[in-house]
């Protein structure tokens, strides 16, 4: 079948294959996302272990962004970081947000041998010793984003709790209150990653992020995943169009190294 990115021309502007004649970095030396072949990957033991600390009551508001949702957090102070892992220093969460396909062939950025999920979520961390996120997203070791494929299987009740606040957000541009969530509900128990230098998935896509993609996937049931596709990536009073196939297709490593936390 033909696969038809929804990114693709459309309402809501070129499509991923036109992205390069506004952001020449598109076709730069490390865009993200990437296949991951896992027995390419070095496993290198001087990797530490991720530590994510998040604060729930620093939850702030969900948004339909117009290519995604995304739940914001207050980033003010060091209540919800992210250390360890590939990266030094602190860096704190700023939001998280979802990619996902119209069916559930499809969805996620980064595959694995080739394979794709039915979505894929991203944890979006700052580095503080930048004084903005903006700043930060300029910058080689601006960002690291800690990627959690889905995979269909049993309804994920810590999933629900965001699922059940898209009804209240459906066209671009709505927001509401999104208080007391834990973003750490949201991780496998298996912490074990693959790191790679990449970039941003959607434009500007700024070469700036640290990716941390987890082997587990956590579960995410059919029914589950229809909830994601009932967003619009069109505002209140235009013709609709299904939030759908809102990814972007691997990207060439050229020359990049993946490392591995486990053997
Ligand atoms: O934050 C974004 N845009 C707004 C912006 C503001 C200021 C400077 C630059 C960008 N985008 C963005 C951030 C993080 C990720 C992605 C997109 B992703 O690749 O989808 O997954 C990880
Ligand atoms: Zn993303």
């Amino acid at each position: 079948t033909v696969e038809f990115l929804h990114f693709a021309n459309s309402s809501h502007g070129p499509g991923p294959d036109k992205w390069a004649d506004d952001y020449p970095v598109a076709n730069g030396p490390r865009q993200s996302p990437i296949n991951i072949v896992p027995k390419e990957a070095l496993y290198d033991s001087a990797l530490k272990p991720l530590k994510l600390k998040y604060d729930a009551s620093n939850a702030k508001g969900i948004l339909n962004n117009g290519h995604s949702f995304q739940v914001d957090f207050v980033d003010d102070i060091d209540s919800s970081t992210l250390t360890g892992g590939p990266i030094s220093g602190t860096y704190r969460l700023r939001q998280f947000h979802f990619h996902w396909g119209a069916s559930n062939d499809r969805g996620s950025e980064h595959t694995v041998n080739g394979i794709k999920f039915p979505c894929e979520l991203h944890l979006v961390h700052w580095n503080t010793k930048y004084p903005s996120f903006g700043e930060a997203a300029s910058q080689p070791d601006g960002l690291a984003v800690v990627g959690v494929f889905l995979k269909i299987g049993a309804a994920n009740p810590r999933l629900q709790k965001v699922l059940d606040a898209l009804d209240a957000i459906r066209t671009k541009g709505k927001q509401t209150t999104f208080p007391n969530f834990d973003a750490k509900t949201l991780l496998p128990t298996s912490l074990d990653y693959w790191t790679y230098d990449g970039s941003l998935t959607t434009p500007p896509l700024l070469e700036s992020v640290t990716w941390i993609v987890l082997k587990e996937p956590i579960s995410v049931s059919p029914a589950q995943m229809d909830k994601f596709r009932s967003l619009l990536f069109t505002g209140e009073g235009d013709a609709p169009c299904c939030m759908v196939d809102n990814y972007r297709p691997p990207q060439p490593l050229k020359g990049r190294l993946v490392r591995a936390s486990f053997k």
